[in-house]
């Protein structure tokens, strides 16, 4: 295997076509049409091409970078024990992630290709610009080590800061939205194109990793953009407003990138992800009153500024909160000083069968080590007023490593 053949989209697609789909006949010529497309579809506004994210640099994707408005999140399982397989899938996974977040097909593309087989790529995104698309992966604990076994030679290679997360008060889990060996963390501005990623990811994965449980998002929860306008959550509130912004370099040195110093070399430049499923009581919420829904989050419903302030950039002074204010409790000076970034979104699923509203927060946060982020400020959440009004019922720790160089592959440093 050569560099090239594990970076270059085209070329891994013309020798890697039955791992994409069972296409391996007439494939140059498929190529060639899939690649025209491309630059007609790119080519046809300016927009296009100013909306693709970078997808190769020092750290992933889809983390630092301004939040897009839709969401695909999926774990998978990986359902081989062996090494080479998986490698040569994320190698391919990698191919294909930076043709797609660059507004390309897959492979040779979605049409144009021989008759007989299934084209390489699914066609849903055929002339959508990349709409800012970024494609994220984390590995779970349990690429590690699974049932006490070590799959794939690395259990040794698993940082300290990847702990299995502690049974929180009042979680209520369910098992089918847990864990995963792999996950891929979707971010568009336009649901169909991340959509489009996750589901070609999990074709070309097939026989390796098959999808664990996977969500959808709408309606971000966060801002990684200071000067932009703070969005709302479920319960009608700014939700973002103090946040690890992208521009903060020093403090995402510090909060968010993982260093060699923490002990693991492979995951320098990477960060670690925890995601929360958290159903929000809408209804209940509903019912309460606007200056005890204004007591619980800690600040005012309309401009968003902290209880006691004027403006939502004003400083918090937490005495001013009740001690039992979400904000109070997941504040920095309440949890030594930390700073996670958070990249959530809400989600509604319909109605539960109860007539209530199956709807919450997808809360996804990033953070240099889990122990000192989010495990710190969550069990400090343990007396939050918010507690009545939501349930943790989803889970997930995952290892992000750093970003993909030109030629390389998702988990290079760590399987290299
Ligand atoms: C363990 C970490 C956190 C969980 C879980 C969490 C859930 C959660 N949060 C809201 C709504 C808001 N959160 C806000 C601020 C805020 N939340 C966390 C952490 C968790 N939230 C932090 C670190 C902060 C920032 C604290 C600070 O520095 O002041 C806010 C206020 C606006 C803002 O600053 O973003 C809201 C609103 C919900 C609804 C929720 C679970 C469903
Ligand atoms: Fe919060």
């Amino acid at each position: 295997m050569t560099p090239a053949e594990g970076q270059g989209g085209s070329r891994l697609s013309r020798r890697r076509m039955l791992g994409f789909g069972g296409a391996s006949l007439l494939v140059g010529a498929a190529a060639g049409v899939g690649i025209e497309r491309v630059a007609s579809a790119t080519d046809d506004g300016k927009q296009a091409t100013a909306s693709a994210i970078p997808f190769y640099g020092p750290h992933q994707a889809g983390i630092a970078t301004p939040v897009q408005d839709r969401l695909h999140f999926a774990a998978f399982d990986v359902v081989t024990d062996d090494r080479a397989k998986l490698v040569r899938m994320l190698k391919d996974w990698t191919a294909a992630a930076a043709a797609m977040t660059a507004g390309k097909p897959v492979g040779a593309g979605a049409v144009g290709g021989p008759d007989v087989s299934p084209p390489d790529d699914t066609g849903e995104a055929l002339g959508l610009p990349p709409s800012r698309l970024t494609l994220t992966v984390g590995f779970g604990p349990t690429l590690f080590e699974k049932d006490g076994k070590d799959r794939f030679g690395i259990k040794a290679k698993r940082p300290a800061a990847l702990v299995d997360l502690p049974q929180f008060p009042g979680d209520r889990l369910d098992p089918n939205r847990c864990g995963g060996d792999i996950v891929v963390q979707a971010c568009a501005d336009d649901p169909q194109v991340a959509v489009h990623a996750i589901r070609n990811l999990a074709r070309i994965g097939f026989g390796v990793v098959a999808v664990r449980w996977s969500q959808l998002g709408f309606g971000k929860t966060s801002s990684t953009t200071p000067d932009a306008q703070t969005p709302r959550n479920m319960f009608g509130f700014k939700d973002g407003t103090r946040n690890v912004a992208g521009t903060e370099t020093s403090a995402l040195d510090k909060h968010i990138w993982a260093d060699k110093a923490d002990g693991s070399d492979w995951m320098a430049g990477g960060t670690y992800l925890v995601a929360r499923r958290i159903r929000m009581h809408i209804e209940t919420w509903d019912r309460t009153s606007l200056g005890e829904q204004q007591d619980v989050i800690g600040r005012d419903k309309n401009e968003g500024a902290p209880i006691g302030q004027k403006r939502e950039h004003d400083e918090v002074d937490l005495a001013k909160l009740k001690p039992t204010a979400h904000v109070r409790l997941a504040h920095p000076d309440s949890n030594g000083g930390v700073r996670i970034l958070r990249r959530g979104y809400s989600f509604t699923d319909g109605s539960d069968g109860l007539g209530r509203l199956d709807a919450g927060l997808f809360f996804i946060a990033f953070q240099r080590d889990p122990r000192t982020g989010f495990i710190r400020i969550q069990n400090n959440l343990a007396t939050d007023a918010m507690n009545e009004y939501i349930q943790h019922v989803g889970s997930g720790v995952y290892a992000c490593p750093p970003g993909v160089r030109e030629g390389g592959h998702w988990g290079e440093t760590l399987f290299g």
